[in-house]
C-alpha cells in the first residue's frame, strides 16, 4: 500500500515538483524493491525504468510486489493534469514513443559475409526505436559445417581439425574486414582463438571416446552465433551506438518435450534476464539465435525451431512493441510463386492465417514460433534484408476490418476473403467404406486408432453425414502400411461385409485456402469450386473445419498446379485479365505497345483490365516472358535477349500460364503466313485482334470457313483498323446491319496513302516526292506498292464487301494500278522508292488534264451490292466534290442504305498513320475486354 500511497502522492499543489517529476521519483525510489510492469505490461527491470516519465495520454505503470501478488497499485498519470504541465514537461511530453522494444531477427544469409553483417548493422542502426534487441543466426552454412566436423570427430575422422580451422579463417576473415584494427578486433580475434582451442579439446574427447553426447554437441554446434553476435555488436558499435551483446545460454531457460522441441519457461528466464540486464545495460543488445540452456544450466539448442523462436521468445520477456523477422524474401505469397507467377505479397496476415499457411508449406514462421508473441499481441514483420524498399508481411492479431485482401471491382462476392492459397503435394487418400459403418459409435475411434498405430500423420480428414465412408489423407509413404493395418483391424467386418473396402486413392495433393474472413463469408466456397471446374479439374475431397480458416480440397497431383493457379487467378486476378501476345512489332505493333505501356495503369485502376504482354514475335526473333514483358524496355529485351523467332513456341507460351483466363493475339504483320494461323488459335480458345487484312481478303472459301469456326468457338475476332485505321467504318456497318439496315453501296476513298498523294498533288511537287513523304509518315504498306496498285484499297473493298454479305473474291476487284509497270515485279522496295522518280512524267500528265477541266484525281474504292461486285479506279472529281475537300492522310467513306438512301451516312477523318492505326487496334482490344466482362 505504499506504493499507492506514492502514487496517489501525485498531488501538483503545493509542490515544487511537476506532477510527472512527482511519478518519475515514485517510480525510482520503489523499482529496487518492487517489479513494475510497464505501460505495454512487460516487467521493466529497476534499470529498464525511465528516469523521467513522459506523459502520454495516459500513463500507467502497475506494480506488483516481488512475490507476484495479485494486488497491483499503479501510478496514473491522467490525461486531466496535463493541463498542470510546465512548458517543459510538455517537451518531454513530446518526446516520440518508443519505450518498447523493437526486435530483430537476421537469419544466416543475412550474415552471410562481412559486408552482409555490415550491412544489417546499418538497419539496426536506422531502426529509430529508442531501445532494439536482435537475434542473430550463425553466418550461412556454419552450423551446418558445425554439425559436420562434429560428426567426423565422432567418427573418428580426424579431418574435423582441419575442417575446424576451415570455419575460425571464415570468421577472422570477416572480422579482420569488418573491424577496424584495436581493441574491437583484438578482442573479438582472443575470443574466437580461445573459442576455437576449447573446441579441439572438446572435440578431441570425442574423436578419442567415438561418440559425443546431446549436449556437448549443442555445445559445440552453437558457437556459430556466438561468434556471428559478437561480430555484429562490433560492427553496431562500429556505427556509433552503445551496443552489448548477450550469449542467449545466460538468460534463455528451456525444457526439453522431445527430441526436436523444447519449452521456454519463462518464468526463469524473466528472473536470469532482469540479473544479466542489471549488468549489461544498453539499449541495443545483440542476442545469441538458437542458443539456450537447460535449468540445470546445460547448454542447449532451440532445436528446428531455431531463431525465429529465440526472437519470438526475446520479443515476450522484453514485452516488444514489434519483432522484425529478415530475411532473404519480400514476405509472405499469397501462393508459391515458383508455381504461380502472379502471387502477390500479403501486406498484413493474422497470427491464425499465418499459422494455416505454415502449415501449409508456406515460407512463414512456423506455428510454434508464433505463440510467444501471440501471447503479448506483438506485431512481426517478414522483410527482405536485401530489398528495403518492400515493406513486407505484417503478422498481427484478426482484426475484422482487412483492407488488404483482394477486392475485385466486378466481382466482389466470395473473392475478398481469401488471403493465401497454399498446396501439400505427397498425399494419398485412405477410405474406408460400408454400411455397417452409420451409426456404430467407435468406428471412427477404431480408424484413427489404426492410424496411429500405424505411425502416420493424418492430414485432413473428410466424412460425408451418411457415415457411409470416411475418408482421410496421409502422406503418401505412410498410405500402404495405413492401409494394412486398417485391413487387419477391421478384417471381422470386412469379412462380414460390415465394411466393403479400405482403398488406397494415390498420387493426390491437397490444395488449401486460408483466410480468417472466409469464416461467414457466403459464396467463399462456391467461387473456388466453379474455379476449379472451369479449369476442368476434378474434385476428390472437400474439408472445412468450423472456423473456417480454410478450406481444404483434394484434388489429382497431377492437377495440383494447375488447381493453384486457376484459385488463385479467381481471386487475386480480374476476370478480365489476358495474356497478350503481339505479332509484328514494327511500325504498328511498335506504337501500339507504346500504348499499352502509357495506359496500362489507368486501365488496371479504373477498369480493372488488366493486360499483360507476355510474348512478342517478330520475323526473326522473339521474346517471351511468363509474367508479362517490361513494356519499358521491350525493344531492347528483344534485341539482347531475343530467341528465335517460332510461331508455335509463341503460341503455347502464351497459354502455359493457366492461371491467365484469356489470350489474345494481336497480328500486327501485313502477313498472309502469319494469318493461316487464325484458324489454329481461335480452335485453341485464342482470341484474334488485327489490323492486317490479309486473312480477310484472301482466298473466299478460306474466309468462310474461318468465321464459321469463329462464330461457333466462344472466340472473338476484331479487325477495325483494316478499313479506315482507326476510323468506325466496320463498327458502323455491322450496327447497321445487325439493326437491319439494307446496305445499297458503299464508296470512298479508302487509302490514306493515295488520300495524301493526291491531296497534296497539287503541282509544287512531283509525284515520287510525295510518295517518300507518305511513307515517311507511316501512311503507307510495308511495301509502298501495295498502295499505288490499289491492291491495298481492293482488299477494303472486299473486306467491306464480304461484311456486307457479298461473296467476293479479291481476283474479281481489278484495281488501276498507279505503279510503273517495269517496278511491278523483280525490285525490291527500296529500288523501287529510288526509281519511281523516272515515272513521274506519267502522273504529271494526268494531272494537268484534270486541272484543265478544274477537276482533282481521286482514287477511290466502290462496293455496289446491288450489282454484286466491288471495284477501284483512278477518277476525276470536280474541285467542288466532297472528295476534293479531304486533307492529309483522309478517308472518306460513304454508306447508302436503306435508312440513309437520300443522304448517305459519311464517315470521314484520317485513314492511316501509327497513332491512330495502334489506337483503333487498342480500342479493339477495349472492346474485347468488355465482351469479357470488364466494366463499361
Ligand atoms: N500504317 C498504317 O497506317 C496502317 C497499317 N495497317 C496494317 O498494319 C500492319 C502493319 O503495318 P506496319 O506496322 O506499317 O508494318 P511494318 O513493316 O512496320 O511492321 C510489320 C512487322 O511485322 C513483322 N513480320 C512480318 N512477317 C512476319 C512473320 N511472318 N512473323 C512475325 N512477324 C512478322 C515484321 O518483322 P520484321 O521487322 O522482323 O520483318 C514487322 O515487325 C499491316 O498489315 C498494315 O496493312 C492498317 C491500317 C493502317
Ligand atoms: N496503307 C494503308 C494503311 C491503312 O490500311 C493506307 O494507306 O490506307
Ligand atoms: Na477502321
Amino acid at each position: 500500500m505504499e506504493m499507492a500511497a506514492a502514487a496517489h502522492g501525485v498531488n501538483v499543489k503545493g509542490s515544487s515538483m511537476s506532477p510527472l517529476e512527482v511519478a518519475s521519483s515514485s517510480l525510482q525510489r520503489t523499482a529496487r524493491t518492487h517489479s513494475w510492469l510497464t505501460p505495454a505490461g512487460r516487467i521493466a527491470h529497476p534499470s529498464f525504468m525511465p528516469k523521467k516519465l513522459r506523459h502520454e495520454d495516459s500513463l500507467r505503470w502497475e506494480c506488483r510486489s516481488s512475490e507476484n501478488a495479485p494486488k497491483r497499485c499503479s501510478i496514473e498519470v491522467q490525461a486531466a493534469v496535463a493541463d498542470l504541465l510546465t512548458q517543459e514537461d510538455k517537451a518531454v511530453v513530446s518526446v516520440p514513443k518508443g519505450e518498447t522494444w523493437s526486435v530483430h531477427k537476421f537469419g544466416g544469409t543475412c550474415v552471410g559475409t562481412w559486408e552482409r553483417i555490415w550491412n544489417v548493422s546499418g538497419i539496426i542502426a536506422d531502426d529509430p526505436s529508442l531501445r532494439k534487441l536482435v537475434v542473430v543466426s550463425a553466418m550461412s552454412k556454419v552450423t551446418d559445417q558445425m554439425y559436420s566436423l562434429l560428426n567426423k570427430a565422432q567418427n573418428k575422422d580426424d579431418s574435423y581439425e582441419a575442417d575446424l580451422v576451415e570455419v575460425y579463417e571464415k570468421h577472422r576473415e570477416a572480422a579482420m574486414s569488418l573491424l577496424s584494427e584495436g581493441t574491437e578486433l583484438d578482442g573479438f580475434l582472443n575470443n574466437l582463438q580461445s573459442d576455437v582451442k576449447n573446441l579441439l579439446a572438446i572435440l578431441r574427447a570425442i574423436y578419442i571416446a567415438g561418440h559425443c553426447t546431446e549436449s556437448f554437441s549443442d555445445l559445440i554446434v552453437g558457437h556459430g552465433e556466438l561468434w556471428s553476435a559478437q561480430m555484429l555488436a562490433a560492427s553496431v558499435r562500429k556505427r556509433g551506438l552503445l551496443c552489448k551483446w548477450m550469449d542467449a545460454r545466460d538468460v534463455l531457460v528451456v525444457n526439453p518435450t522431445s527430441s526436436n522441441q523444447v519449452d521456454p519457461d519463462f518464468e526463469a528466464s524473466e528472473e536470469r534476464l532482469e540479473a544479466w540486464y542489471s549488468q549489461n545495460q544498453a539499449d541495443t543488445i545483440i542476442v545469441t539465435g538458437f542458443i539456450a540452456s537447460t535449468s540445470d544450466n546445460v547448454p542447449t539448442t532451440l532445436k528446428r525451431d531455431g531463431s525465429d523462436f529465440s526472437a519470438a521468445i526475446f520479443a515476450a520477456l522484453f514485452r516488444a512493441g514489434q519483432v522484425t523477422i529478415w530475411t532473404d524474401v519480400d514476405g509472405v505469397y499469397s501462393a508459391d510463386p515458383r508455381k504461380v507467377s502472379e502471387a502477390v505479397i500479403l501486406k498484413t496476415l493474422s497470427y491464425q492465417e499465418a499459422w494455416e499457411m505454415s502449415y501449409f508449406g508456406a515460407n512463414v514462421l512456423h506455428p510454434r514460433t508464433i505463440i510467444p508473441v501471440m501471447r503479448y499481441d506483438i506485431p512481426i514483420t517478414i522483410r527482405n534484408v536485401f530489398n528495403l524498399s518492400v515493406p513486407g508481411t505484417k503478422i498481427s492479431r484478426f482484426t475484422a476490418v482487412d483492407t488488404e485482401t483482394p477486392q475485385l471491382g466486378n466481382e466482389p462476392e466470395g473473392c475478398s476473403s481469401v488471403k493465401g492459397f497454399a498446396t501439400i503435394d505427397n498425399v494419398a487418400l485412405i477410405n474406408v467404406e460400408g454400411t455397417g459403418m452409420a451409426g456404430v459409435p467407435g468406428t471412427a475411434s477404431t480408424i484413427f486408432g489404426a492410424v496411429k498405430d500405424a505411425g502416420a500423420n493424418v492430414v485432413m480428414i473428410s466424412q460425408a453425414s451418411s457415415e457411409h465412408s470416411v475418408c482421410f489423407a496421409v502422406p503418401e509413404k505412410e498410405a500402404k502400411a495405413v492401409a494394412k493395418t486398417l485391413e487387419a483391424k477391421f478384417q471381422r467386418a470386412l469379412a462380414a461385409g460390415r465394411l466393403s473396402k479400405v482403398d488406397i486413392i494415390p498420387n493426390c495433393s491437397i490444395l488449401a485456402a486460408v483466410g480468417q474472413r472466409m469464416a461467414s463469408t457466403p459464396g467463399v466456397s462456391a467461387t473456388l469450386f466453379n474455379a476449379l471446374a472451369k479449369a476442368n479439374i476434378n474434385v476428390r475431397a472437400i474439408a472445412q473445419g468450423c472456423s473456417e480458416y480454410n478450406v481444404t480440397i483434394v484434388v489429382n497431383r497431377e492437377d495440383s498446379v494447375k488447381a493453384l493457379k486457376a484459385v488463385h487467378s479467381r481471386v487475386y486476378l480480374s476476370k478480365t485479365t489476358m495474356s497478350v501476345g503481339i505479332v509484328g512489332p514494327g511500325l504498328i505493333g511498335g506504337t501500339l505497345l507504346k500504348q499499352l505501356n502509357e495506359q496500362a495503369a489507368t486501365l488496371k485502376e479504373e477498369f480493372n483490365i488488366d493486360l499483360r504482354v507476355m510474348g512478342v514475335l517478330g520475323s526473326k526473333t522473339m521474346l517471351l516472358n511468363d509474367r508479362g514483358i517490361d513494356l519499358d524496355s521491350w525493344k531492347h529485351s528483344l534485341k539482347e535477349n531475343g530467341e528465335p523467332a517460332n510461331i508455335q513456341k509463341f503460341t503455347e507460351h502464351l497459354q502455359s500460364n493457366h492461371s491467365i483466363p484469356n489470350t489474345v493475339i494481336v497480328d500486327c504483320t501485313a502477313s498472309a503466313e502469319v494469318a493461316t494461323h487464325y484458324h489454329h488459335w481461335i480452335t485453341r480458345g485464342i482470341h484474334i485482334i488485327t489490323p492486317n487484312k490479309k486473312a480477310n481478303s484472301g482466298p473466299l472459301d478460306q474466309y468462310l470457313r474461318l468465321r464459321a469456326l469463329q462464330r461457333q468457338s466462344y472466340t472473338h475476332y476484331f479487325y477495325e483498323a483494316t478499313v479506315g485505321a482507326g476510323l468506325p467504318i466496320i463498327s458502323t456497318l455491322r450496327g447497321l446491319l445487325e439493326t437491319g439496315d439494307k446496305i445499297q453501296r458503299i464508296e470512298g476513298i479508302f487509302s490514306g496513302t493515295l488520300s495524301y498523294i493526291f491531296n497534296n498533288f497539287t503541282g509544287d511537287k512531283s509525284f515520287s516526292q510525295i510518295v517518300l513523304e507518305a511513307k515517311a509518315s507511316g501512311y503507307t504498306e510495308p511495301d509502298p506498292r501495295d498502295d499505288l496498285s490499289g491492291m491495298d484499297v481492293a482488299r477494303k473493298v472486299t473486306i467491306l464487301a464480304r461484311e456486307s454479305g457479298l461473296k467476293l473474291e479479291l481476283e474479281n476487284v481489278r484495281p488501276d494500278s498507279l505503279v510503273p509497270e517495269p517496278l511491278r515485279e523483280g525490285c525490291s522496295t527500296k529500288e523501287f522508292l529510288s526509281r519511281l522518280q523516272e515515272f513521274d512524267a506519267d502522273l504529271t500528265k494526268l494531272r494537268a488534264e484534270a486541272e484543265k477541266s478544274n477537276e482533282v484525281l481521286r482514287y477511290v474504292g466502290i462496293v455496289d451490292l446491288r450489282e454484286k461486285t466491288g471495284s477501284v479506279k483512278l477518277e476525276r472529281y470536280p474541285k467542288s466534290h466532297p472528295f476534293a475537300q479531304l486533307s492529309g492522310s483522309d478517308n472518306i467513306i460513304s454508306f447508302t442504305t436503306q435508312r440513309y438512301h437520300k443522304q448517305p451516312l459519311i464517315v470521314r477523318g484520317p485513314g492511316a498513320g501509327a497513332e491512330v492505326t495502334a489506337g483503333g487496334v487498342f480500342s479493339d482490344i477495349l472492346r474485347l475486354a468488355s465482351y469479357l466482362g470488364a466494366p463499361s
